[in-house]
């Protein structure tokens, strides 16, 4: 191993503090969606749609039956009541699936099952329930104390959907509910966006292999997995390249491939300015490609961001809760964007303090918290230690709570913004 000291071009690397909201803008101008891919139904689920869906039949197609029950005519049973009920005849039996074998006239009702056709002539449907069956010399009908307004229990032609509608837009995320539009209109293959390829390095001479015993002044590398497992969540394919140590040599080898291998590459570790923070020399090294390499928040001040061959490339921190958060503001919005997503930022809503803030940093802070209701409202409290070392911490945060910089501290009451992390939405 070469661990070369670099210190002092390290120290002289020129870093201009951004906001975050900057940093994002100028990332955001290099997300476009990938190519688009066709995959079957039930692949679909988590994936984006690459195609706007428009209606190309009415929803439901034809009058449907809400109700097990009896096709009538509105205006025969009007003035029916307990003491002058309305014999009516029953001339078919419709079970769904089938077709009407008449229409139905004055004085007629057809026995219709829920889903299936309700024949020409009838306007409402009588649940069962609601009527008394007769045979008069052989022949059936229904007795009804009460009359119904037109329309009662069927589904008309288009009720949910006209012919033309929109039904889904191209970036729509697919769920239960998409799935189910998309068979309704015939969609057994779906084209959705192809899932973007990062690639992951780890950087760090004091990391073991996860598997490796522990030793001294040695760590294992939890960076790689848990970035594989956020790059998932947000529906990319992880390449999890390894480890490498500090060395500028085997490192910018690893980046080359990850370029080659990926649609974006993500480091983690080697980002500050020691003496073996390898990773800001590397970047140092591109000049006008970084688009940033300081941003004004805790955790994750160190991040920087890259566009190499028409690829981004994002400096995460090696503490794994810096790493976690940065990932979540700064590495999530370009996943999404690839897959057509047009929501990319973090869920931001507003919540009141459960516990004091009393560390005023100059920098935004973003504390993992959990976001709970009580008595109706949103509250959110900081979950364990908060500093960027810590790792504990990351699995049981649900939201981010933005605390803004100066000032006196925020006192537990008062409102707050949070980011929903894993899907929380409120
Ligand atoms: N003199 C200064 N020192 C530091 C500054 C500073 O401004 N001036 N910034 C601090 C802040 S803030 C952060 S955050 C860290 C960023 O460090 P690096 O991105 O350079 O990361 P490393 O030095 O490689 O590692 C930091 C820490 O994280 C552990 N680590 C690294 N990789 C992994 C991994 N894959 N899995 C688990 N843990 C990992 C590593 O062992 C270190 O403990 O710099 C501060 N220093
Ligand atoms: O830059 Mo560090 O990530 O604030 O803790
Ligand atoms: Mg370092």
């Amino acid at each position: 191993m070469n661990n070369k000291i670099i210190s002092s071009r390290n120290n002289n690397i020129d870093r201009h503090t951004i906001q975050v909201k900057d940093a994002l803008q100028r990332i955001t101008k290099y997300i476009s969606p990938l190519p688009s891919e066709e995959v079957v139904l039930e692949d679909a689920f988590g994936r984006y749609l690459a195609v706007t869906v428009s209606a190309d039949h009415p929803l439901p197609h034809f009058r449907r039956s809400g109700m097990d029950g009896f096709s009538i005519r509105a205006e025969d049973i009007r003035f029916a009541t307990l003491d002058n009920p309305v014999i009516l005849k029953v001339v078919d039996t419709i079970p769904s699936g089938s077709l009407p074998s008449c229409a139905i006239s004055r004085g007629q009702a057809s026995r219709t099952m829920t889903g299936a056709m309700v024949p020409e002539g009838a306007n409402a449907v009588i649940m069962l329930e609601m009527t008394q069956e007769l045979v008069e010399h052989g022949e059936p009908y229904i007795r009804i104390t009460k009359s119904i307004p037109a329309g009662t229990n069927i589904s008309d032609i288009g009720s949910e959907l006209r012919e033309g509608e929109l039904v889904l837009k191209s970036g729509q995320k697919i769920s239960a509910g998409e799935i189910a539009l998309l068979a309704s209109f015939g969609y057994d293959r779906v084209p959705v966006y192809r899932r973007p390829k990062a690639a992951i390095i780890a950087t760090g001479s004091e990391l073991l292999e996860i598997a490796e015993p522990l030793v001294p002044g040695k760590i294992r590398n939890s960076n790689l997995s848990m970035l594989a497992a956020q790059v998932k969540q947000y529906g990319g394919e992880p390449i999890a390249l390894g480890t490498a140590s500090d060395d500028i040599e085997e490192v910018s080898k690893l980046i080359d491939e990850a370029f080659q291998q990926a649609d974006i590459v993500i480091t983690t570790g080697g980002v500050s300015v020691g003496d073996y923070d390898i990773v800001s020399h590397i970047f140092s090294e591109w000049k006008q490609s970084v688009l940033f390499n300081k941003l004004a928040m805790r955790p994750g001040s160190v991040t920087s961001a890259a566009l190499k061959d028409e690829k981004l490339i994002l400096g995460l921190s090696g503490n794994p809760g810096a790493c976690f958060v940065a990932f979540e503001l700064l590495v999530r919005p370009v996943l999404l964007g690839m897959q057509g997503e047009r929501k990319l930022f973090l869920p931001e809503c507003t919540a009141y303090l459960a516990n004091d803030f009393n560390k005023v940093n100059a920098y935004t802070r973003y504390v993992r918290g959990v976001c709970y209701t009580e008595g109706g409202k949103l509250f959110a409290r900081q979950v364990g230690a908060d500093q960027s070392a810590v790792v504990t911490s990351i699995k049981d945060a649900n939201c981010l709570i933005v605390i803004p910089p100066g000032g006196q501290g925020l006192k537990a009451g008062e409102p707050i913004s949070v980011l929903l992390l894993g899907g929380v939405k409120c």
